[in-house]
């Protein structure tokens, strides 16, 4: 049987933890997992049932009925809501606006840290996870805690330029306003591990940050 390999890379929006994180997985072979898909496609299944996202009761009612499926392949990551393939729908503004205020909400935290406990445990413990709490609460018992960041800047251009906007501004005021609800939350908010491993990626290419953590975890 091969040995337990939980790689947790936390960190803000644009900071590069869904490209590594498939990165590292892909080059060592490890399942993937992508946290922050599962709260938007849970705030895309809310938004779609008309839940009030002012309250947090309503959130907390609604969510409990709503099954999320998340693939953990690194070349090929999915994710499902209640049946529907909604890895498209949930990069979508109306997604991006409110995932914060779902993500706020302290029993979806629990329905969803309960269920990717359960997608490492189904994986042998042998699996990149990434999102805001992985190596504080998701799995503090990690192997590998990595903390990403990048300058706002750097991170705006990025998620422009991804996003095919042409208003880096723009997009860095809404980055800088999902950190700061991200970081300000009473559950479980953004934090680097006591033990995490700071990489700032400003400037390092992708590849230089995937092998920078794959160095780490073959030469520890
Ligand atoms: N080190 C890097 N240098 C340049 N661009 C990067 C780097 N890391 C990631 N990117 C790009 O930045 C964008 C945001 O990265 P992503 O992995 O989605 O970040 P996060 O998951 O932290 O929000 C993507 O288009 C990605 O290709
Ligand atoms: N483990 C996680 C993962 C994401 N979240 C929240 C915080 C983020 O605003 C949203 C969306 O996360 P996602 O990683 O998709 O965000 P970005 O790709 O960085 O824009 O979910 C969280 O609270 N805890």
């Amino acid at each position: 049987m091969s040995t337990s390999l939980v790689v947790a890379v936390d960190g803000p929006s644009g900071s590069g933890k869904s490209s590594t994180a498939r990165g590292v997985a892909d080059r060592l072979g490890l399942a993937y997992l992508d946290t922050g898909a599962m709260y938007r496609a849970m705030t895309w299944a809310l938004l779609r049932a008309g839940t009030d996202l002012s309250d947090p009761d309503a959130i907390a009612a609604a969510a409990r009925g709503i099954h999320l499926e998340s693939g953990v392949d690194p070349l090929d990551p999915t994710i499902y809501a209640d049946g529907v393939d909604v890895a498209e729908a949930i990069r979508g503004e109306n997604v991006t606006a409110a995932v914060s205020y779902v993500a706020a909400v302290p029993s979806v935290r629990e329905q969803l840290v309960a269920m990717q406990r359960q997608s490492i445990a189904d994986n042998g413990d042998r699996i990149v996870v990434e999102g805001r709490d992985i190596g504080s609460t998701v799995a503090p018992d990690a192997d590998f805690k990595i903390y990403l960041v990048a300058d706002p800047a750097a991170r705006a251009a990025r998620r422009a330029a991804e996003d095919g906007s042409a208003d880096a501004l723009a997009t860095e005021q809404a980055l800088a306003k999902r950190d700061e609800i991200d970081s300000n939350r009473a559950a479980s908010p953004l934090a680097m591990a006591d033990d995490a491993v700071l990489v700032d990626s400003t400037y390092m290419t992708l590849e230089e940050v995937i092998a920078t953590i794959v160095d780490m975890v073959e030469q520890p």
